[in-house]
């Protein structure tokens, strides 16, 4: 096998060529010594002799020099020094030795060699930023426009708090693991914070900020490190000028010796087949340097213990807001004024806590104040396509109306809609929709033809990973669409997820599945198939390819049983029968089959009548046997002793992520999940349905990020414990709650998403309202609030109000079928400015 040697030997070959052609012979004695130790085989030898044959000896030798030895790995130098001490060269290996000790004391100013090609590097090319990555005369000065942005601490002692940019680099301290994380969704600003980091080490003065300790920052894109074979070879090819003489060698040693912050860039652009950029987090290379890498979010999780400190670039608030179009205004010299007002118009707030698309705000809003500045852009960009057929012809309104629905919650398919018209994808705009590509995409029914030409577009992009795809393809597909998922699946960039059929007869079903190929090692491997519509008798041969790995039946019946039949010895890890009817002999002894399956990690089964059947029960003993279950969904009445035992193995194994459970949540049953819950420190997500929460007071023991309370028994008691479970964390400063404390720290700390739906016939005492939303309030992390048939009366407005101001990184406030019109119009003026508020999606009807 072919592997490289290192660089120093490298460039001590070719600094001694023509020494070598003219010295150096391919003597016999050489060849033996070298095939001896490995160094090269006899292919090697003859074509050497070949060439010394029919050329000249020193031919032979330049190809050896050049062609073979530099590939043979780290060893080959040092052999190839003994073999030519060996075959009577002594003088041509004492040279070479020479050459490369020479080296080694030859690096007096080399440092400060470096150090001014880095500052003279980044001084010339991170003065600009361009916020349109593929239209580059459209830059501003990083000097004059740059925001100073706040971190949010997201590890460790001082988690929650924020700190300043610099900071980050403070708290690296002497400690041995000096690895930094900054996460940051999609253009929220981490490219420009490393690029203003490495910026200002490159300027002169200012010696207070920490930037400027360091006696080299290192900016490379992960990307930059791909294909290299050293860092050294990496910043050698992205920073240093090609005829600059610093050798790899000495980069290395200066690397080692030197106070380095090496800052990587965009860590979820180019993590795959990346070998350096894992040895670097993991601290294989460079352990012991400071190291700050960035990525979008959930891109490192496996990776995350590596990581000394982390932190989170979150979206403006309103000073970032104000200063960014201050200094924009300032930059271009206009009145700011107009720029302040767009900031409190309320159809575009939520666009605003975003860089970039506050910079592309005020260009479209310059564009009007100023009408002799009005941008041009060339026939083939995106922008100018983007711009000249959609922005330019409207009017005001309908222009922030458009921006804000293309850049926020229908970005995806708005732009989808635009790739679709485009003709072809130049490699600039190519390269900027890889960059801002959604985590995945669901493709519906209504789904327009220019959309579907854009996925199969986007399909055909260098995507990094590829994307996940869902397709729904509705009732009765025709041809077209058919044909579109068809060549949707050929696409190499894009992960085939799921497929959601609704076929109308048991024919359709069968041809869809063999047409789409599910199953099939190079089609879609999940399918979820939707009984409501289907009639006739059921028809033969339909069979799934070997590799499924996930089927969810819909409006099940016993009739329906070949499906399962086709799914027995296929690798499943999903099965999901959700909504079916009463089950015959058959079916059962088919699921009994099914869910022997040890790939199995999440399993749903939801009746649908009739309820008092035993089908939830009766595959309960098979779930315990499930040692990889993660997510279970099932309904539960008038379970036995041994169901109940059953139940309890699954939950004390303490691997199920979800849990849903739909029961008469009898006693017994009762006391098995609180007894459970002690042990269930992996579970996130919690769904009960017509629970009566005061008989499971050990809820608090888990750790919640999702928890959602459905039809339940809603009582005063109810209210009041639910407020307590949550409460209980607000407890540090009240003496009679000391007692609470260390279940406090533990109880829900991490709840993000939180679902009520009260019962509608039950009416709850203001009072106890107030103390729910109270206790909601000291959720901080809550991103998400759902409630249905909630009272919102005048008098509870002001908790409300309180409780939406505390939670500060809500961003979904839904209240459904409110219960009574008890809010008056004054009431909701109260509420209206703090359901608007910036960031934050209301609904409430
Ligand atoms: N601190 C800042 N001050 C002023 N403008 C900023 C700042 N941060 C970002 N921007 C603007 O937002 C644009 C996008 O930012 P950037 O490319 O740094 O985001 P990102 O988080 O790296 O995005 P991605 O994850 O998509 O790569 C920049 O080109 C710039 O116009």
């Amino acid at each position: 096998m072919e592997s490289k040697m290192e660089d120093r030997h490298k460039e001590c070959l070719l600094k001694n060529r023509s020494f070598l052609c003219s010295e150096m012979s391919l003597s016999a004695v050489l060849l033996a010594k070298l095939t001896e130790s490995g160094v090269i085989t006899d292919e090697h030898v003859q074509k050497l002799q070949n060439i010394e044959r029919n050329d000249t000896t020193k031919a032979a030798v330049f190809e050896f020099l050049s062609e073979v030895l530099p590939k043979r790995g780290p060893e080959a130098f040092d052999l190839f020094l003994k073999a030519l001490c060996e075959s009577e060269q002594r003088h041509v290996a004492e040279r070479l030795k020479k050459c490369l000790s020479d080296d080694c004391s030859g690096d007096a100013g080399t440092f400060e060699r470096l150090q001014h090609e880095l500052r003279t590097h980044y001084d010339d090319k991170l003065q600009f930023v361009y916020p349109i990555p593929w239209l580059l005369t459209e830059r501003f000065s990083l000097k004059e426009t740059f925001v100073q942005r706040r971190l949010r601490v997201t590890s460790g002692a001082r988690k929650g708090n924020e700190v300043k940019m610099d900071e980050i680099l403070a708290s690296v301290g002497e400690g041995r693991n000096k690895r930094i994380l900054v996460e940051g969704d999609p253009a929220q600003g981490k490219s420009t914070l490393c690029q203003a980091l490495a910026y200002a080490w490159s300027q002169p003065g200012e010696v207070t900020q920490n930037i400027k300790s360091y006696d080299l920052v290192i900016l490379l894109h992960a990307g930059d490190l791909k294909g290299q074979s050293s860092v050294t070879e990496a910043i050698k090819t992205h920073l240093l000028p090609i005829d600059c003489d610093i050798t790899s060698r000495q980069l290395q040693e200066l690397l080692l010796t030197k106070n380095v912050l090496l800052i990587i860039d965009a860590f979820d652009e180019a993590s795959s087949e990346n070998e350096i950029l894992n040895q670097l987090i993991e601290g294989k290379l460079l352990k012991h340097k400071t190291m700050l890498v960035t990525s979008r979010p959930n891109f490192l999780e496996n990776k995350l213990r590596h990581f000394e400190s982390t932190f989170a670039v979150e979206g403006y608030d309103e000073e970032e807001q104000m200063e960014h179009v201050k200094r924009y205004a300032e930059h271009k010299n206009i009145d700011p004024e107009p720029f302040i007002s767009m900031l409190i118009e309320s159809s575009i707030l939520d666009l605003c806590n975003n860089p970039l698309n506050l910079t592309l705000l005020c260009k479209l809003a310059m564009s009007r104040f100023q009408a002799e500045m009005t941008f041009q852009f060339t026939h083939k960009t995106f922008l100018q396509f983007l711009t000249a057929k959609r922005i330019a012809q409207m009017d005001r309104e309908e222009r922030l109306a458009r921006m804000q629905n293309l850049l926020c919650a229908n970005y995806s398919i708005k732009l989808m809609r635009l790739i679709g018209e485009l003709n072809d994808v130049p490699p600039e705009l190519s390269h900027a929709i890889v960059k801002r590509c959604p985590p995945y995409i669901n493709i519906y029914p209504y789904c327009s033809d220019s959309c579907r030409r854009a996925i199969l577009k986007l399909g055909n992009l260098r995507l990094q990973p590829p994307i996940p795809v869902n397709v729904n393809l509705g009732l009765s597909p025709n041809e077209e669409e058919i044909s579109f998922v068809k060549r949707l699946i050929e696409c190499k960039n894009i992960e085939r997820s799921a497929i959601w059929i609704k076929p109308r007869d048991h024919t359709e079903l069968r041809n869809m599945v063999s047409e789409l190929r599910i199953g099939q090692a190079d089609s879609v491997q999940q399918v979820s198939i939707n009984f409501i519509f289907l009639e006739g008798n059921p028809c033969e041969g339909l069979s799934f390819g070997n590799n499924l790995n996930g089927l969810e039946l819909k409006w099940f019946k016993q009739s329906h049983s070949y499906l399962l039949e086709a799914a027995l010895d296929k690798p499943l890890t999903s099965l999901h029968l959700i909504d079916y009817f009463e089950l015959d002999d058959k079916c059962i002894s088919l699921m009994h089959r099914l869910l022997r399956n040890q790939h199995l990690q999440s399993v749903k089964l939801m009746l649908r009548l009739p309820w008092e059947h035993p089908c939830g029960r009766l595959f309960l003993a098979d779930v315990a046997q499930l040692e990889n279950l993660q997510i279970l969904e099932i309904q539960l009445n008038n379970s036995t002793k041994k169901e109940r035992r059953s139940l309890e193995t699954i939950l004390k194994r303490n691997k199920l992520i979800k849990l849903t459970i739909y029961s008469d949540y009898s006693r017994s049953l009762n006391s098995v999940l609180n007894d459970s819950f002690h042990s269930m420190s992996s579970l996130c997500e919690l769904h009960l349905r017509c629970a009566n929460i005061i008989d499971l007071p050990n809820l608090r023991h888990l750790d919640l990020v999702n928890f959602t309370l459905q039809y339940s028994k809603l009582n005063d008691n109810w209210i009041a414990h639910l407020s307590d479970v949550l409460l209980s964390r607000l407890s540090e400063s009240n003496d009679n709650r000391i007692a609470l404390l260390s279940d406090a720290l533990r109880s829900w700390r991490n709840l993000e998403e939180l679902n009520i739906y009260f019962d509608k016939d039950v009416s709850v005492a203001e009072c106890l309202l107030r103390k729910l939303f109270e206790a909601i309030a000291g959720c901080h992390r809550l991103q998400i609030l759902r409630f249905e048939y909630l009272e919102i009366g005048d008098s509870v407005v002001p908790s409300v109000c309180r409780m939406l101001e505390s939670l500060k990184q809500l961003r979904q406030f839904t209240s459904r079928y409110q219960r009574d019109e008890s809010l008056t119009e004054e009431g909701f003026k109260q509420l209206e400015p703090i359901i608007k508020r910036n960031g934050l999606n209301t609904f409430v009807d």
